[in-house]
């Protein structure tokens, strides 16, 4: 169903924009040569999360509740509440018959931590982006239960990096998800990942 992706804001943040870097530039062509015959498919990214999506869960009603209405409208995917090219830009490509994706990510200068390095928090938040919606599209509505990560290497600021994401077990509700974080060239392994998503249970609310 994410897969057909409703349209919830104008702008689909992953297509190419002039802030794209050439080896981001490149990348993102050669996957798209990967989409022609279907094997790896183009997974769009929007500002807002469709709202509409959350009537499927009581959960979500019940959580939506307890928000000021008023803030809850001005919910916005916190991967995309940076002016462009200065915080995540990234493109995602997912492989059905491999259960992984592969996750294009051109970090901008406002994600730094330690001078001249990428914030680790910044790092987790992209595994987590890219680890969680392999974990949505092989499982629906989930949510990070646990997140593992060992940090290497530190990658530069405003480096191009690829995420390679991989599920490896489903079992009942719960989602194992493990990841890396390479160079472009693949030479450079700067991070590694394991993670649990669980699958909301329909029946159980928030308290
Ligand atoms: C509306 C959706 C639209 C989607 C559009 C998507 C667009 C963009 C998405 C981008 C992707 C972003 C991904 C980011 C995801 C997040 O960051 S989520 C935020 C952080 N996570 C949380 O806040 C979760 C907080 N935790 C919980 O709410 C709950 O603990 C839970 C829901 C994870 C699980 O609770 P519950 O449903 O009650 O299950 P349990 O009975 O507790 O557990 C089930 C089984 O899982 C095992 N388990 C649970 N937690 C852990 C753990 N931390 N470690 C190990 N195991 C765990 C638990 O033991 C149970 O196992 P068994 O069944 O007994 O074997």
């Amino acid at each position: 169903r994410l897969l057909s992706s409703e349209k919830v804001s104008d702008k689909n943040h992953s297509l190419p924009k002039p802030c794209w870097g050439k080896d981001m530039r490149l990348l993102f062509d050669q996957f798209m040569k990967k989409c022609e015959d279907g094997s790896w498919i183009h997974l769009p990214s929007y500002e807002y999360i469709a709202t509409q999506r959350s009537q499927d869960f009581p959960t979500f009603i019940h959580a939506s509740e307890l928000i000021n209405k008023e803030k809850l409208s001005q919910g916005r995917l916190f991967t995309k509440s940076f002016e462009d090219g200065l915080g995540f830009e990234y493109v995602m490509f997912y492989n059905d018959a491999e259960k992984r994706i592969v996750c294009v990510f051109q970090g901008g200068p406002h994600l730094q931590g330690m001078p001249g390095f990428f914030h680790g928090g910044a790092i987790a938040t992209m595994i987590d982006a890219t680890v969680g919606m392999n974990a949505i599209v092989s499982g629906g509505i989930v949510m990070t239960a646990n997140l593992n990560i060992n940090f290497k290497r530190p990658i530069p600021l405003c480096s191009i990096v690829l995420i390679n994401s991989q599920l490896d077990k489903i079992e009942g509700r719960k989602l194992l998800v493990s990841c890396n974080v390479q160079s472009v060239d693949e030479k450079i392994l700067y991070t590694e990942a394991t993670s649990l998503f669980v699958k909301l249970n329909p029946e159980k609310e928030f308290d």
